[in-house]
C-alpha cells in the first residue's frame, strides 16, 4: 500500500485494537475463562481443538478482548436413546442415488447433439458445476416439442431437485436461435430476481452471437449500433431498478410478477411484443398467492391471448393439481420426485427426537397425549432416536430452544451448514444470540476463519448502516441471522459469508424462506411458525427442502422442533398434503377489475367477445371449481364498475375504451381502487401545488399504504408534526390530516376503517408518516438514522426508499398520461432525489458508482463539486475521502488489515473515477452535438 497518499491510522478514532491493548490484563482473565469452558463442557473439545489451545494462549493477539463476544454458554448434550445401536450422526454415509454418468447415457451430456447448444454454453454450466444432466432433466427436454419450442411445458420437481436448469436451458435455446429474440424470467422475489441475473450472466458469458451463425445483416439492423451488440445481454427489472429500462435494453430480462406485467403491457401497446419467445415462470404455485398471484394469472392470460409464437415454461417444487397447469397452459407436463441429496425428517419435542417417517406412530402418540387426563404423563407410543438433555443454563430452560441450540451446536461444531427458521424477526436475533454462545469463541477458530470473520465485521462497519449490534455479537462464533429488518447489504453480506463457510449457523425468519436460497446441511424449525400463525404445508416444504448442498453435503437433515401444545397441529401439519392451487381472479373483485381494465387499455381486447375469449384463457376458467355462470357475473359486474369509476366507457359500435383515468391507471401500474384513491390525491394537488417546501412532492412519490401492514409509532409523529415548517404544515392541512387526530391516537384512540372513507382517511394518516421518513432520505438522512427515528427496521426503511422510486415513476406516467405536464416535470425532477437520496447540489454526483447520498455530500465538501473533477483525479486522491464518508470508523488488527482495508478502497475509488470517466464523456459527447 505504498502509494497510499495518507496514513490510514491518521484518520481513525482510538481503534479496536488500542482499546484492546488498553485492556490487555482483562483480556487475560477473560481468555482463562474461555479455557475453563473446556473442563466444564459436556462436549469436550475435538482433538484439534486440543491441540491448537496451548499455542493460541501464546499467540493470541490483543483484538480479541476487543471483540463484543458473550459469556459463553453450553450446549446440552444429545445423547443416543437407551438400548439403541443407530449409527452416528455423521458416519452415515449414505449411497448417491445412482445416477447414470454420460459414459453410460450420452444424452445426459449437454454437448449431446440432440440439445443442440452452442459449445461454449456447454463449457459454462460445466464451469459452473454441471457436468452432466440428471436422468430426469433429460426425460423433460426431450418431452415433445420442447427443445423446438413448439409447445408449453409446466413441470414439478423437489426444491434443489435442479429445476431451474431445463428452464435455463429451454430459454436460452430460444434466446439464441434469432438475433432479435427475447425472454422473460418471471420470479416472486427480489433477492431471488438478483441471484438469477448473476447466474444467467455468467452462464452466458463468452457466447457470441456470430459464433452461432447469425447473419450479419440481420446483425446490423438491431445490434450494429451497441457495443454489448454480439452478446446475450441479461437484465434485472425490480423494486427501483431498471424503471425506465425499454424493450430494446435487454434479451433476458429476470423481473419481479409486477415488473414483467409492466414490461409485457408496454410492449403489447408498441406492438415490440412480437420479438418475445420465450417466459418463464419460476416458483409458478404463486398464482394462488392471496396478493400477487392473480398477477401472474393476468399475465400469462395476456401472452395466451397474443396467438404468436411463444414458449411458456412453468415450474414450481409445490404442485399437487399440476393437470390444471397443463391444460390451462396447453403444453406438456412432467413431475419428479427426485432429490440428488437424501433429506432426514425429524420432530423434536419434550427434548427426544422422532423420526418423521413413522407417521402412524406419530399420529397415534398424538392420539395419546389427546386422550390423557390432566394426571397422567406423557407415554409417546413412538420410540425416539436420541435425547436432548435439559440444560442447566436458565436462558435454555425452553425445552424447545434448548433442542435448537443443543441441534444447532452439534453441526456447526461438526464443521457443516446450520439454517433456523424462526418465527420472528426478534425471535431470529434472540436464537442467533443464543446460539453464539455455545459455539467455539472466536479465539477457537482457525486462524484463517478469524481473519475473515473479521473482515466481515469490517464490511458491515463500512456499509452507510453500519455494524448491527446483535451481528458484532454473533459473527464472531460464525453465527448471524437474516431477515428483512436488514438492509439489502447487509443480508447480502451475511448470505454469502454463510454460503462460503466463514458463518456456520444462520437463522432466518420463516418469511424469508422462499425468498432466499441458502442451503444447509441441517435446517431447523424453531416452532414453524410465521409470528403467532403456523406456517402453511408449502412453505413448510419450501423449509425443508434448503436441507442439504448440491456437492456440499452426502444428506440433508431437517429437524421441527415444537411446543407439546402444537404437536398435534405440527404432525397434521407435517403429513398434510400440499393445497390445490387455484385461481385468486375472482376471489376479489378488483382482481378480475383489473384484469379487464388492463386488456381494454392496452388494446388487446376491446370487445364483449374478446373480452370473453380473454377471460376463456385464464386459469380461472379451466378452475373445475368455477362456474362458468359465476365467472361471467363478475365480468358484468366488473366492467359496470369499471365504467361507474369512469376506467372505461363503451363507444357507439359497443366496444369498450380505456378513458384517461383508466390509461393512467394501467400505465402506472396501479390497482382501480387505487387508481381512484390516487387520482383523489393528485387532483387535490393540483389545485394547490406546495411549491415552497419539498414536502408535498415527497408525499405523492410515497407508495399507498396497505393498511393491514402499517404501523405508526404515533408519539413520534406528534413530535415530527411540531417541527414541520410553515410550507409543510400547509400539506398536512391540503391532504386532510388533523393534529387533534395524530394527538388522539397518541393517546390510544383507535382510527375507523369500517367505510371507503375511513379507509382512505387512515391511508392518508399512514402515508404522511411514511413520507416524513422518505424526506429525511432525500435530505442525506442515513437509513439507519430514519430508522431509528420512526421506531421502524432498518430494511424496512429501504424497502420503503425502493418502492418509492418505482412508485413515482408510475407518478410520473399517471400525470404525463392524464395530461398534467407541469406536474410530470415537477415529480420527474424530484424522482432524480429520491435515487439518489441527496440534494439537488448533489445530483450530477450522485450518478457516479458508490456516490450516493452522505458520500456525495462529503466529496462536495471536500471540492469534488462535478463528475468531470472526480473523473480527472487520482484514484489515490479520493481514498481519504472515501475513508472519511465512512459512518463507521473500520476496525483493523494489525499492519495488514490496514493495508487491506487501503487496498480495498483504493479498488472502490478506481471503480468511482471509471464511473466518473464515463458519465463526464458522455456529457461531452452531448456537449459537442448541442453546439
Ligand atoms: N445436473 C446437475 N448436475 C449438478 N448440479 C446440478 C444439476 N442440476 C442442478 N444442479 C445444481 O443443483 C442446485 C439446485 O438446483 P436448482 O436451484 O435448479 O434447484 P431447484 O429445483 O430450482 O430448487 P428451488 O426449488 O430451490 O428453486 C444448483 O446449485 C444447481 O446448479
Amino acid at each position: 500500500m505504498a502509494d497510499l497518499p495518507v496514513k490510514l491510522v491518521a484518520v481513525w478514532h482510538k481503534t479496536s485494537v488500542d482499546a484492546a491493548r488498553e485492556q490487555q490484563a482483562t483480556y487475560q482473565n477473560a481468555f482463562v475463562a474461555g479455557q475453563k469452558r473446556f473442563s466444564n463442557s459436556d462436549d469436550p473439545p475435538s482433538s484439534s481443538q486440543k491441540r491448537r489451545l496451548p499455542q493460541q494462549q501464546k499467540q493470541q493477539p490483543p483484538l480479541q478482548a476487543a471483540l463484543n463476544e458473550l459469556p459463553r454458554l453450553t450446549a446440552s448434550s444429545i445423547e443416543q436413546a437407551a438400548q439403541k445401536d443407530f449409527p452416528s450422526e455423521y458416519s452415515q454415509r449414505r449411497a448417491f442415488p445412482s445416477t447414470p454418468t454420460p459414459t453410460i447415457d450420452p444424452l445426459l451430456s449437454l454437448s449431446h447433439s440432440a440439445y443442440q447448444l452452442p459449445p461454449q454454453l456447454v463449457a459454462n454450466f460445466a464451469a459452473s458445476g454441471i457436468r452432466s444432466i440428471y436422468p430426469w432433466q433429460k426425460q423433460c427436454l426431450l418431452g415433445p416439442g420442447l427443445l423446438n419450442g413448439q409447445r408449453n411445458l409446466v413441470y414439478s420437481a423437489p426444491t434443489g431437485g435442479g429445476k431451474s436448469l431445463v428452464a435455463d436451458i429451454l430459454m436460452l435455446k430460444r434466446v439464441l436461435s434469432e438475433p432479435e429474440a427475447k425472454a422473460i424470467l418471471v420470479l416472486p422475489y427480489v433477492a431471488l430476481v438478483q441471484e438469477k441475473v448473476r447466474w444467467l450472466r455468467n452462464i452466458v458469458a463468452g457466447i457470441s452471437r456470430e459464433a452461432l451463425g447469425q447473419k450479419k445483416e440481420d446483425k446490423q439492423q438491431f445490434w450494429a449500433q451497441r457495443a454489448d451488440k454480439d452478446t446475450v445481454r441479461v437484465v434485472g427489472f425490480y423494486g427501483g431498478s431498471k424503471v425506465r429500462a425499454t424493450w430494446a435494453d435487454f434479451d433476458i430480462a429476470v423481473c419481479t410478477i409486477e415488473k414483467a406485467n409492466a414490461l409485457v403491457n408496454g410492449a403489447i401497446c408498441d406492438c415490440s411484443v412480437s420479438k418475445l419467445q420465450a417466459v418463464v415462470l419460476d416458483e409458478c404455485h404463486m398464482i394462488d398467492d392471496g396478493h400477487r398471484g392473480y398477477l401472474l394469472e393476468l399475465l400469462t392470460t395476456k401472452l395466451l391471448c397474443l396467438g404468436q409464437p411463444m414458449q411458456i415454461v412453468a415450474m414450481s417444487a409445490t404442485l399437487t393439481n399440476i393437470d390444471l397447469l397443463k391444460n390451462w397452459l396447453q403444453g406438456h407436463s412432467y413431475e419428479t420426485h427426485y432429490r440428488p441429496i437424501p433429506i432426514e425428517e425429524h420432530l423434536v419435542y419434550d427434548g427426544k427426537i422422532y423420526p418423521a417417517g413413522t407417521t402412524a406412530s406419530l399420529l397415534k402418540t398424538v392420539t395419546q397425549l389427546d386422550s390423557r387426563t390432566q394426571a397422567q404423563p406423557i407415554q409417546p407410543a413412538l420410540e425416539h432416536l436420541r435425547i436432548i438433555k435439559p440444560s442447566a443454563h436458565k436462558e435454555l430452560k425452553d425445552a424447545v430452544l434448548n433442542a435448537v441450540v443443543a441441534l444447532a451446536n452439534e453441526t456447526a461444531r461438526a464443521g457443516f451448514g446450520v439454517l433456523v427458521f424462526s418465527s420472528s424477526r426478534a425471535g431470529a436475533e434472540s436464537d442467533a444470540l443464543l446460539i453464539s454462545r455455545v459455539l467455539p469463541a472466536f479465539s477457537e477458530a482457525s486462524p484463517t476463519i478469524q481473519e475473515k470473520r473479521l473482515d466481515l465485521l469490517n464490511e458491515l462497519r463500512s456499509i452507510p448502516t453500519g455494524l448491527d449490534a446483535n451481528l458484532e455479537k454473533t459473527i464472531p462464533s460464525g453465527v448471524a441471522f437474516h431477515h428483512a429488518g436488514l438492509t439489502t447489504e447487509e443480508r447480502e453480506l451475511v448470505a454469502n459469508a454463510y454460503d462460503a463457510g466463514i458463518l456456520k449457523v444462520c437463522v432466518a425468519t420463516c418469511s424469508l424462506a422462499a425468498g432466499i436460497n441458502l442451503p444447509a446441511r441441517r435446517v431447523i424449525l424453531h416452532n414453524a411458525r410465521m409470528g403467532r400463525d403456523l406456517v402453511g404445508p408449502s412453505m413448510l416444504r419450501q423449509m425443508r427442502g434448503r436441507a442439504g448442498r448440491k456437492g456440499k453435503d452426502e444428506v440433508g437433515e431437517t429437524y421441527l422442533c415444537c411446543r407439546q401444545s402444537d404437536l398435534e397441529a405440527v404432525v397434521d401439519l407435517m403429513h398434510a398434503d400440499l393445497p390445490e392451487i387455484s385461481s385468486c381472479l375472482i376471489s376479489d373483485q378488483r382482481r378480475i377489475q383489473r384484469a379487464l381494465l388492463e386488456v381494454i387499455a392496452i388494446k388487446l381486447a376491446t370487445s364483449r367477445e374478446a373480452l370473453d375469449d380473454y377471460v376463456s384463457k385464464t386459469m380461472l376458467a379451466y378452475s373445475t371449481e368455477a362456474e362458468p355462470e359465476s365467472i361471467q357475473r363478475h365480468v358484468e359486474s366488473s366492467l359496470e364498475n369499471l365504467e361507474k369509476m369512469q376506467f372505461i366507457t363503451m363507444e357507439n359500435d359497443g366496444n369498450f375504451q380505456a378513458t384517461l383515468l383508466g390509461q393512467a391507471v394501467v400505465a402506472s401500474s396501479l390497482d382501480p381502487d387505487d387508481g381512484v384513491f390516487i387520482h383523489n390525491e393528485l387532483k387535490k394537488a393540483l389545485q394547490a401545488f406546495v411549491m415552497d417546501g419539498e414536502m408535498h412532492v415527497v408525499y405523492n412519490f410515497t407508495p399507498i399504504p396497505d393498511l393491514e401492514m402499517a404501523t405508526v409509532n404515533w408519539r413520534v409523529f406528534w413530535n415530527e408534526m411540531q417541527q414541520l415548517d410553515e410550507s409543510a404544515m400547509r400539506v398536512l392541512d391540503l391532504v386532510g390530516l388533523k393534529p387533534f387526530m395524530i394527538n388522539k391516537m397518541l393517546h390510544g384512540a383507535t382510527m375507523k376503517q369500517s367505510t371507503q372513507e375511513e379507509k382512505d382517511t387512515a391511508r392518508r394518516y399512514y402515508r404522511f408518516y411514511l413520507a416524513l421518513q422518505l424526506r429525511d432520505l432525500c435530505n442525506e438522512v442515513p437509513i439507519h438514522r430514519v430508522a431509528q427515528k420512526y421506531d421502524t427496521p432498518r430494511g424496512m426503511v429501504q424497502s420503503l426508499a425502493q418502492t418509492s422510486q418505482g412508485f413515482a415513476i408510475g407518478m410520473v406516467k399517471f400525470c404525463e398520461t392524464m395530461g398534467w405536464g407541469a406536474m410530470a416535470v415537477t415529480l420527474d425532477h424530484f424522482s432524480d432525489r429520491l435515487k439518489a437520496g441527496a440534494k439537488s447540489d448533489l445530483l450530477a454526483l450522485a450518478k457516479i458508482t458508490f456516490i450516493k447520498s452522505r458520500t456525495a455530500r462529503v466529496f462536495w465538501d471536500n471540492g469534488f463539486k462535478t463528475v468531470a473533477s472526480i473523473a480527472n483525479a487520482d484514484p489515490n486522491e479520493l481514498v481519504p475521502i472515501l475513508m472519511q464518508a465512512q459512518p463507521n470508523k473500520v476496525r483493523l488488527g494489525e499492519g495488514k488489515d490496514e493495508q487491506k482495508y487501503g487496498e480495498k478502497l483504493l479498488a472502490k475509488a478506481k471503480v468511482i473515477a471509471d464511473s466518473a470517466n464515463r458519465l463526464w464523456q458522455i456529457e461531452m459527447q452531448q456537449d459537442l452535438e448541442e453546439e
